[in-house]
């Protein structure tokens, strides 16, 4: 066997390593750039530390095999453990907390769980739709960013925690503080790892804590919301707050039902980054929503959508796949290699040999070179929903689907999230004729846990008025 190949990277500078490669400010914009440079597999080393990022199809897939690897708990998903503990998203592998929250959990974020929400779904979308089409001067313009993130919210709260939170009513251009306080925490928690430590400490832990407190205060305010107003809902939160795990008998503690609740909002947050991203890649493929209006038109008619139709919308199902596709939304996720129970520290090779890496090497997923590999799809930018329909879309090598993350740390909200983006993208492709106020704007995005598209402004009005 030949030997392995050197895993390329930029060259770095002594010290420093490769602190110049990567933009702090948009770190996944930067691997997304060094991944069009170097391809299938590169390095970089920050603050000493090596990290092997894959941006092929063949080699995601490669390292989703849970007979070797892992979800690897390092650098921001430490950090934000100061928030949330040891909850879902940031549990090391061997926490039992894991296994108990998630067999909590999971019943009631369950494709028909989130099928029972469809009226509060619908209810909620109804009214930023109102608030788009009549609310707003004709032809103002605005950020569909904010406004869909408040509904993102609105419906997380209402269908999982059953409290009206009134953050879609929120004046133009506003978000609700909690959005605030997730965004303080997670851009912190992204820019942490990079910083000396007494920096974190000196000059950074004030913002850190701030968001924090405000995270859990905004979780405790809707179990007090909750204790007032029993209405008998067996929604998560109930599940959170009464239920057993059927494995070991446990239940959450107090403290572990406020870490879940804050980690819900902050996994939905990537719903409406995709929808937004949705609203560009529609504007910019006109042929597109004719073809969706064609199938919303001959599935639903004039009437109203309906949880039954959802399952029929197949070019619309293309069209929110093709999005988390080219959006990344959710831009990448960590991996290791399984540590071996003998103590073997042999180097893990990769694609037979061709590379070779240490046995503990952290490696990250970046979708924004899996997604858009040359070796699976023709005219990877191109946004075309067709390929994710029917027999194409099943034919598609499994390292192109991990837009939910892989198996079992893959999306827990993943049922709720594909529900969202069905009934949003249907109606507003149904109800609202959007125009970009840039005709000329080209995709640029920034983010942390998520990435979105920015300075993207668009006018709206009811569709034919
Ligand atoms: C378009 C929408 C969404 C996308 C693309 C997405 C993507 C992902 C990905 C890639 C992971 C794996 C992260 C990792 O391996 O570190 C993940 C995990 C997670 N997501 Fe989502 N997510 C979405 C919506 C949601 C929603 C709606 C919720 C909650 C209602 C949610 C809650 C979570 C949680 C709690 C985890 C951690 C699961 C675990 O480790 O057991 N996400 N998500």
């Amino acid at each position: 066997m030949s030997s392995p190949l050197t895993i390329p990277g930029p060259p770095g500078l002594p010290l420093l390593g490769n602190i110049m490669d990567v933009n702090p400010s948009n770190t996944w914009w930067s691997l997304r750039t060094l991944a069009e440079k170097y391809g299938e597999i590169f390095k970089i080393k920050v603050l000493g530390h090596e990290i092997v990022f894959v941006a092929s199809a063949a080699l995601a897939e490669e390292i989703c095999d849970e007979t070797r690897f892992r979800k690897f708990v390092g650098g921001p998903i430490v950090e934000i453990r100061y928030a949330v503990h040891d909850a879902l998203f940031t549990a090391y592998d061997h926490e039992e907390s894991w296994g108990i929250a998630h067999r909590i959990i999971a019943p009631h974020l369950s494709t028909e769980s989130v099928a029972d929400h469809f009226d509060e779904l619908l209810l909620c979308t109804d009214e930023l739709i109102a608030k788009w089409t009549k609310g707003l001067e004709p032809g103002a313009k605005f950020q569909p960013l904010k406004d869909l993130n408040n509904l993102n919210l609105e419906a997380t709260m209402l269908t999982l925690f059953g409290k009206k939170l009134g953050a879609i009513k929120m004046k133009e251009g506003e978000e609700h503080p909690m959005i605030q306080a997730m965004e303080d925490a997670t851009s912190e928690a992204m820019r942490r790892p990079n910083r000396p430590k007494l920096l974190n400490w000196l000059l950074y832990n004030g913002k850190w804590k701030e968001a924090t407190k405000t995270m859990r205060a905004f979780a405790v305010e809707l179990i007090q919301y909750r204790a007032v107003h029993s209405t008998g809902r067996k929604d998560l939160l109930w599940a959170l707050m009464n239920a057993t795990d059927p494995e070991t008998g446990k239940k959450l503690t107090d403290s572990q039902v406020i870490d879940e609740i804050v980690s819900m909002p902050i996994g939905s947050s990537t719903a409406p980054c995709s929808i937004t991203a949705s609203i560009l890649f529609l504007l910019q493929n006109p042929k597109v929503v004719a073809e969706a209006r064609e199938e919303l038109g001959r599935v639903v008619g004039d009437g109203a959508l309906k949880q039954d139709h959802i399952a029929q919308l197949k070019y619309i199902q293309g069209i929110v796949r093709e999005t988390l596709r080219l959006s990344c939304a959710a831009p990448g996720f960590n991996i290791e290699p399984i540590p071996s129970k003998n103590g073997d520290k042999s180097p893990i090779l990769l694609q037979g040999g061709k590379y070779q890496i240490a046995h503990n090497q952290a490696m990250i997923v970046v979708l924004a070179g899996v997604n858009r590999d040359p070796a699976v799809f023709e005219e990877p930018l191109k946004f075309k929903p067709e390929r994710m329909v029917g027999d194409n879309f099943s034919k598609l090598p499994a390292g192109v689907k991990k837009w939910f993350g892989n198996g079992k740390r893959e999306c827990i909200g993943k049922h709720w999230a594909w529900e969202f983006l069905m009934v949003v993208t249907a109606k507003l492709i149904k109800e609202v004729d959007f125009q970009a106020v840039d005709e000329q704007y080209v995709m640029k995005q920034d983010g942390w846990f998520n990435v979105r598209p920015i300075d993207f402004y668009v006018t709206a009005k009811a569709r034919g008025a």
